[in-house]
């Protein structure tokens, strides 16, 4: 069977993650490879239902992690599993490691609990004994939350999360750091506070060293 790559996009809301993705994905294209380009949580019919509740219904935490873990369960089995036995390059804007970020160091819940729902949810028969799905790169955009709040300002009418005070991301990029500190491998930290173009830089550089993009353009 044929096995693509899947990278995630991870940070507080408006690190930059969403501007770099359709880029990447033309740029991937223009070197030959399918790619497939989804977001957490989302990506399914169903899984964009639950996105709806998760950012616009009140909810304690309990709830928050049951609705991103059954999203993510139905946008696996139906987009993720299928697009990597293509042998297709999946880019998903955020994955798990936004529910330790947020659910986990944001809201305060149990890591234990979020961990083994990740074992259940991410179990994947074709994969070897002992191994669950996990993105192969995380690009994680590091960006200092006062810098993220004054890009987001007038942006647009925030959800649920956005709406949350700097504490919160400041908590939510400590369950990042600690998360990137726990897969040091997976994990690539860009710094986001610099320009477009110089995280696109960073960016590429460090796909390239990993063998992917050879000589991307901005
Ligand atoms: N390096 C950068 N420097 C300055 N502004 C930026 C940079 N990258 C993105 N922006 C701007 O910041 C805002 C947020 O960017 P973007 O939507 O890509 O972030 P995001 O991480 O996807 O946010 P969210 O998770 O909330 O959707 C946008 O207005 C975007 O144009
Ligand atoms: C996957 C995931 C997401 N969230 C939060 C993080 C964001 O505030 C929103 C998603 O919107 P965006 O367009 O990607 O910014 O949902 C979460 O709390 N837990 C998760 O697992």
């Amino acid at each position: 069977m044929a096995s693509g790559f899947f990278i995630s996009f991870e940070g507080i809301d408006g690190a930059g993650k969403s501007s770099h993705i359709a880029p990447l994905a033309e740029a991937l294209r223009a070197q030959g490879h399918s790619v497939t380009v989804t977001r957490e949580p989302g990506g399914t019919p169903l899984a964009e239902k639950l996105r709806a509740m998760l950012l616009h219904d009140e909810m304690d935490a309990l709830t928050e992690a049951l609705l991103v873990f059954a999203a993510r369960r139905d946008h696996l089995r139906c987009v993720i599993e299928p697009a990597l036995a293509r042998g297709e390059v999946v880019l998903c804007d955020r994955f798990t490691d936004a529910t330790f970020a947020y659910q986990g160091a944001g809201r305060g819940f149990n890591p234990e609990i979020l961990t083994m729902l990740e074992q259940w949810v991410q179990a994947q028969p074709t994969l070897p004994e002992g191994h669950i799905r996990q993105p192969d790169i995380t690009l994680w955009f590091d960006l200092p939350p006062q810098v993220a709040a004054a890009r987001l300002a007038d942006a647009r009418q925030p959800d649920r999360f956005e709406a949350l005070n700097q504490d919160f991301f400041v908590r939510v990029a400590q369950g990042y750091a600690s998360r990137a500190a726990q897969a040091p491998n997976r994990f690539v930290r860009l710094d986001a506070a610099q320009t477009p173009e110089a995280v696109w830089q960073q960016l590429t550089t460090a796909l390239a060293g990993r063998g992917w993009l050879a000589g991307a353009q901005p």
